[in-house]
């Protein structure tokens, strides 16, 4: 974690800050907002190499296909995607790790060295396949590129469906996760906000996001997340609220299996918008995976997309510089119903229900509608203990100003 700088920097180390605190002056957001157009990073090339390498092979076109029949591409700015440089993946990664990554990636399979690729988290979940640096580096790009669109003032809200990779670590990959594109855009928001409010509706913990920040008070983390014995990851309990500087700066809302919309919102009502009146973030980065819809191979949640719309739209009322990422997300159908419906809310369009006649069409059946409905699934969230995971949280939060 340590990384020997002297002065507070993003949670790479708890270091006591010797600059002068350039913050104090800085006002909340003085970022005007030149062009309402809503930034989504794309290319058709960017889309291939998603496409191909992703979790979910072929999720990408199906995600930009729907958004496409939709009529929803020309009401967006579209940017294209360059890759990510060295020098940007190791602003938070170690060069070790980004060093092997790119030579394991163009290696054949003989020549791998596997015990080392071990080391780096390189095997099991996190295959390497060929070409894995090239998809990584340019996933991380495609972010990168949508926080400076931020940055520049050049939008008020930035997309990137293909990013989210929460779960990687400085020199480790992790869950599917090479490259943590989320934290990399956080480190970048954090040369022009003095606080960036990060967080993360995946089903999973964002634990990569959150280790990288566990120890600063001025990026937060919030992730509302699975958190039962034996799920993956394993982390972000409630009772983790960060370290040194950092203290109450995280902030976990453990779940149970079967979670409605309804619960879901309330209990992300509550902690988000206090978490927005006591931190006055001045920028947000915003993880929608959609592991968490009905429907889901991960069984897990009973969500739909118009809790995570209530959800976003609760976040868009702040008008604050916005990074959406996507996640996870395994049905491919589903995930591309959730983050359309998503991208039209942003856009403030309402879609006709049918999906509309396209390449991918077939994904959609056999109703062949934009809606999903929630399972009748059993919920393993009382009402009691939503409340007390709401009490703990708002006691936690007063501590933070
Ligand atoms: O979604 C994730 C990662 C889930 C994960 C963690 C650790 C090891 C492997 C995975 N990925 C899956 O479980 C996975 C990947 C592709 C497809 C599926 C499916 F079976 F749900 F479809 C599941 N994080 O937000
Ligand atoms: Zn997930």
């Amino acid at each position: 974690m340590a990384d020997g700088s002297d002065k507070e920097n993003d949670g790479m180390g708890c270091h006591r800050n010797l600059t002068p605190n350039r913050d104090v002056l800085a006002p909340r957001s003085d970022v005007v907002c030149r062009n309402d157009k809503v930034v989504f990073v794309h290319s058709q090339m960017y889309v291939d190499l998603c496409n191909n390498l992703a979790k979910v092979p072929g999720r990408a076109s199906a995600v930009h296909g729907l958004i496409e029949a939709y009529g929803l591409t020309k009401e967006l700015r579209l940017v294209e995607p360059r890759p990510a440089t060295v020098a940007e993946l190791t602003s938070f990664h170690s060069t070790d790790y980004i060093h092997h990554l790119r030579k394991a990636s163009a290696e054949e399979d003989e020549e791998k060295d596997i015990d080392v690729s071990e080391e780096f988290g390189l095997c099991y979940d996190c295959p390497i396949l060929p070409g894995v640096y090239e998809y990584a580096a340019m996933v991380a790009g495609a972010t990168l590129t949508a926080a400076q669109c931020l940055i520049d003032g050049e939008c008020q809200v930035a997309i990137n469906w293909h990013g989210g990779w929460h779960h990687a670590k400085k020199d480790e990959a992790s869950g599917f996760c090479y490259v943590n594109d989320p934290v990399l855009a956080i480190l970048r928001l954090r040369e022009r906000f003095s606080k960036v409010l990060y967080i993360d509706l995946d089903l999973h913990h964002g634990d990569g996001v959150e280790d990288a920040f566990c120890c600063t008070s001025r990026v937060m983390t919030l992730s509302l997340h699975k958190f039962d014995t034996g799920f993956f990851p394993g982390t972000g309990d409630i009772q983790d609220t960060g370290m040194g500087r950092g203290r109450y700066y995280t902030v976990n809302v453990p779940l149970r299996d079967g979670i409605q919309d309804s619960q879901y919102f309330s209990v992300f009502n509550k902690v988000v918008s206090q978490t927005e009146s006591s931190y006055r973030p001045e920028a947000v980065v915003l993880q929608l995976g959609a592991d968490g819809m009905s429907g889901d191979p991960m069984g897990c949640f009973n969500l739909t997309p118009q809790g995570l719309g209530r959800c976003l739209e609760l976040v868009l009322d702040w008008k604050l510089p916005t990074l959406l990422l996507g996640g996870g997300g395994y049905h491919v159908g589903n995930t591309a119903r959730c983050w359309t419906s998503l991208t039209a809310q942003v856009l403030g369009k309402s879609l006709p229900p049918d999906i509309p006649e396209h390449e991918h069409f077939t994904e959609y059946g056999p109703d062949y509608e934009l809606g999903i409905s929630p399972g009748n699934r059993v919920n393993h969230n009382s009402d009691e203990y939503i409340e007390e995971v709401i009490n703990t949280v708002s006691e936690n939060l007063a501590h933070v100003m």
